[in-house]
């Protein structure tokens, strides 16, 4: 009897943190082949083997050519920055490649654009793919609607020293997730720190702080203080690998969609 049948992979950032940790995920599943490996026009990884930092050759060799990147690939896999990722995608829908996207920083406009290619090709966007988050975010809408009087939202979050967005896309989700739930529109209601004399806090405000240091992977708390009492709800990463086995399961999600846009709870069955 045959196995399953096997994903062709190719993984955008090829030599970014994320990039490196889904080439590597990508090797290791029985299920998945490295087909194609992009990076960024000048990159000194281009012309280089994929799997070189780890000692080790896989055929495939780092391009910044989108058609030769895409050409053997059925999804690909992209944890980049926002215009990259947005050329990568209209690659996509031009060689009706799927994609899964852990890119953060969109703007609005941007996310217009992505959803605009999901009329064609199948996508899984999502600020962050580990189950644990995902699972986070479900806590979070029921704790939202049982405080909603009389407690104060805070979310901190903070990552390594090299992270060049913020807040992160996890925080800004979290925030959607609890201003949804509390009938609150997150782009009125939150503040994004504090300085000098601020007066009392505004209680319809959820706020955000950022704390940015060495190779803090990603830590997320989201509080909620009343009176004689706090909860928080948090959530560490101690390695990207949650991050690479999460994106795996979203492209083997995406084998079966002719088109959409998807996010991790709908990989994870909790939508
Ligand atoms: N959804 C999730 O679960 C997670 C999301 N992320 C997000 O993934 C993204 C990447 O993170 P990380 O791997 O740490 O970042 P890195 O900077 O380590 O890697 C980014 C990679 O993308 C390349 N790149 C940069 N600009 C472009 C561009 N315009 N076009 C194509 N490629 C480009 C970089 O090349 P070069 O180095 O040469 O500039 C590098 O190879 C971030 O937005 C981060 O927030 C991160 C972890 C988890
Ligand atoms: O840049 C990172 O590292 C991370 N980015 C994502 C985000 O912005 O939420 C996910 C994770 O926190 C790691």
């Amino acid at each position: 009897m045959s196995g399953s049948p096997t994903l062709k992979v190719a993984i955008a950032g090829a030599s970014g943190r994320m990039g490196r940790m889904l080439i590597e995920a990508v090797q290791a599943a029985d299920d998945c082949v490295l087909a194609g490996a992009l990076d960024v026009p000048g990159s000194p990884a281009l012309g280089h083997d994929a799997t070189a930092f780890l000692g080790r050759a896989s055929g495939v060799a780092i391009t910044a050519d989108l058609g030769a990147g895409l050409a053997g690939a059925e999804v690909l896999i992209d944890f980049t920055r926002p215009e990259g990722t947005l050329a990568h995608l209209a690659a996509c829908r031009d060689h009706g490649v799927r994609a899964v996207i852990g890119t953060t920083g969109f703007t609005d406009e941007q996310k217009a654009e992505i959803a605009e290619h999901a009329r064609h090709i199948p996508i899984v966007l999502a600020p962050n793919m580990s189950v644990g988050v995902n699972v986070v975010l479900k806590l979070l809408d029921m704790a939202a609607r049982a405080l909603s009087e009389g407690y104060d939202i805070e979310i901190i979050e903070a990552h390594h020293r090299h992270k060049v967005d913020a807040p992160s896309g996890t925080a800004l989700k979290m925030g959607e997730v609890v201003a949804n739930a509390l009938g609150r529109d997150l782009k009125a209601c939150a503040v994004y720190g504090r300085e000098g004399v601020t007066g009392e806090r505004d209680p319809s405000t959820i706020g955000f702080a950022t704390v940015r240091g060495g190779d803090i992977v990603g830590d997320h708390t989201v509080l909620f203080a009343g009176t004689g009492e706090r909860i928080e709800i948090t959530h560490k990463s101690a390695s990207r690998v949650t991050y690479a086995q999460g994106s795996l399961r979203a492209a083997r999600f995406l084998a079966d969609k002719p088109h959409g846009l998807f996010g991790m709870d709908d990989v994870l069955g909790l939508a």
